[in-house]
């Protein structure tokens, strides 16, 4: 699913309402019911139920929904916050439609109002939408602050108030909403770990704007969905070699779950073959924990120290576990890979930060899979805002050439031609030691397997969440560990 900007978005609002045609005013209709339908499902007509407007069209879709909302028997009490008669079109024609049915009290500077007490209430925040174009102030700051006070369940009308939709939002009046029920498809501001507090759980719901401008749309973020995923025929004469043999390096003694978790999900995501490289004192452990294993054994028993020949294998993945000694056996191992479809995990990843030269000896398209710690060693740096960090990721990927996928919630893959894949599954329970390794051992089967890195990587990630969905439905979030990830591969 494609991320679009805010002049994306009113460039196909506009293209909808020429091409479907259809008038702005039934286009708003339209999105008021679809915010409806998807409210009614989370608050019933037993929630008093609080809107707040704003005079642009976010606040024409509230006063729509507060009439809606009326009609189905909500008790609904509608604020208008500002100089109405400066409203927009549509919200003036909405303000008429709503007042011949409902109250609507104005609000404007120095004037008293009072927020519910009831505790079963519920505000509809429709103050700004995508139109915001400088941080709130004055009388509308302290009348945010005053809602987000209230503790009562907040839901935004496509995107909270105050917080900008593709752009770091400053420190000021945002609400921060339990839900945004957003049009069409979802804010980039969304995947931002520092929007958090402003986005809530959100859900798009569709207000039916024109798809063949969608499809034209241009951009370099993407959300990825179920409808994204696709898996790689089996022909029913397939034999082991068909899904390829993959090669891993990791683990350490003391740190062999890493070896053992990566290799499982490796085996549990259809590979063929794996061959796990790891330290002599460490070969029963790998060999007891997954039979199914061919292990290669290092001459040295604790820790990596180098690899000789891995030419016959089809994929490789490097790091995990296998600890800091030996950079230089790193360095060695990067030359030999020059044409090898190739991910680097954890360990490796610090090396490649120890020594960025070594970034040069990357084959193109090679998956890199840091956490954002592992990320700022890496480029040597922090960032001022989740905008920037997402900026220095792209260019990263597309000066290097490789593909990064930066983990987290809504993990971000960044490929070479600079487009940006954020997630859509996965859950806090996955923030749990080794669930990363996991996700480097699925990876790393794909690749194997023949899928194309952009996929494997991609796909790694969305079907690793979805393991780790399925696994806190199991157990829950805080008790799942990272072999229930594993167990949870379908
Ligand atoms: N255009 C369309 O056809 C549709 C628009 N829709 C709604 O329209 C919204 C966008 O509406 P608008 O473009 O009217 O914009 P808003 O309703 O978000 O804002 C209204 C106006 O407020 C002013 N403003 C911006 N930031 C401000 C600030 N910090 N302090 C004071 N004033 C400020 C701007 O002049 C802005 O145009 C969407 O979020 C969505 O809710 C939906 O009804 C779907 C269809
Ligand atoms: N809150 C979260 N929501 C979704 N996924 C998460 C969350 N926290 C962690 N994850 C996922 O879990 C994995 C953790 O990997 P990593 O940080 O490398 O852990 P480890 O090194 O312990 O294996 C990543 O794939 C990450 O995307
Ligand atoms: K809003």
């Amino acid at each position: 699913m494609k991320i679009l900007s805010t002049y994306q978005t009113r460039d196909l609002d506009e293209y909808t309402i020429k091409n479907e045609p259809i008038p702005s005013i039934d286009l708003m209709e339209r999105a008021a019911q679809a915010f409806v339908n998807s409210f009614v499902l989370k608050y019933d007509n037993t929630f008093k139920t609080v809107i707040f407007c704003g005079i642009g069209n976010n606040g024409g879709d509230g006063l729509a929904v507060a009439r809606k909302l009326h009609q189905l028997g909500y008790d609904v009490q509608t604020y208008v916050l500002g100089n109405s008669t400066n409203g927009s079109i549509d919200f003036l024609e909405n303000l008429k439609r709503l007042q011949n049915q409902s109250e609507v009290i104005k609000l404007s500077e120095n004037d008293e109002f009072h927020l519910p007490k009831k505790e079963k209430s519920v505000i509809i925040d429709a103050i700004f939408g995508s139109g915001l174009n400088r941080p709130i102030d004055g009388f509308l700051a302290i009348v945010i602050l005053k809602i987000n006070q209230t503790g009562l369940p907040i839901v935004s009308i496509d995107i909270a108030s105050g917080l900008f939709s593709d752009t770091h939002s400053p420190q000021s009046a945002v609400i921060q909403p339990t839900y945004t029920i957003t049009f069409q498809y979802p804010k980039l501001a969304f995947f931002q770990p520092e929007n958090e507090k402003s986005v809530g759980s959100w859900e798009a719901v569709d207000i039916g704007l024109s798809q063949d401008s969608i499809r034209e749309a241009k951009t370099k973020y993407y959300y990825t969905s179920s409808a994204e995923i696709r898996p790689l025929a089996r022909s029913s004469f397939s034999h082991k070699g068909t899904f390829g043999h993959a090669f891993l390096v990791a683990g350490s003694y003391g740190m062999m779950g890493a070896a053992v978790l990566a290799t499982k999900a490796c085996l549990r995501s259809g590979v063929g073959k794996i061959t796990t490289h790891v330290p002599k004192k460490c070969v029963d452990i790998l060999q007891i924990s997954v039979p199914e294993v061919i292990v290669d054994i290092s001459h040295n028993d604790y820790h990596f120290d180098g690899i000789w020949n891995f030419t016959k294998y089809d994929a490789v993945a490097m790091g995990p576990g296998i600890g800091l000694e030996n950079i230089d056996k790193f360095e060695e191992f990067l030359k030999k890979t020059p044409n090898k479809k190739l991910i680097i995990d954890a360990d490796g990843i610090t090396f490649l930060g120890q020594r960025p030269e070594l970034l040069k000896l990357l084959p193109k398209n090679t998956i890199l899979t840091p956490h954002p710690k592992e990320f700022k060693s890496l480029i040597g740096r922090g960032w001022e805002n989740d905008f920037e960090k997402l900026e220095i990721l792209s260019e990263f990927a597309v000066s290097k050439k490789i593909i990064i996928c930066l983990k987290g919630k809504n993990t971000a893959v960044a490929l070479p031609n600079g487009e940006i894949h954020f997630n859509s599954t996965g859950n806090s329970g996955m923030a749990t030691a080794g669930s990363g390794d996991v996700l480097t051992g699925i990876i790393l089967s794909f690749l194997a397997q023949g899928y194309p890195p952009e996929q494997a990587a991609i796909q790694g990630v969305y079907e690793h969440g979805l393991a780790g969905d399925q696994a806190a439905k199991n157990r829950s979030e805080r008790s799942m560990i990272a072999s229930d990830i594993i167990e949870n591969l379908r």
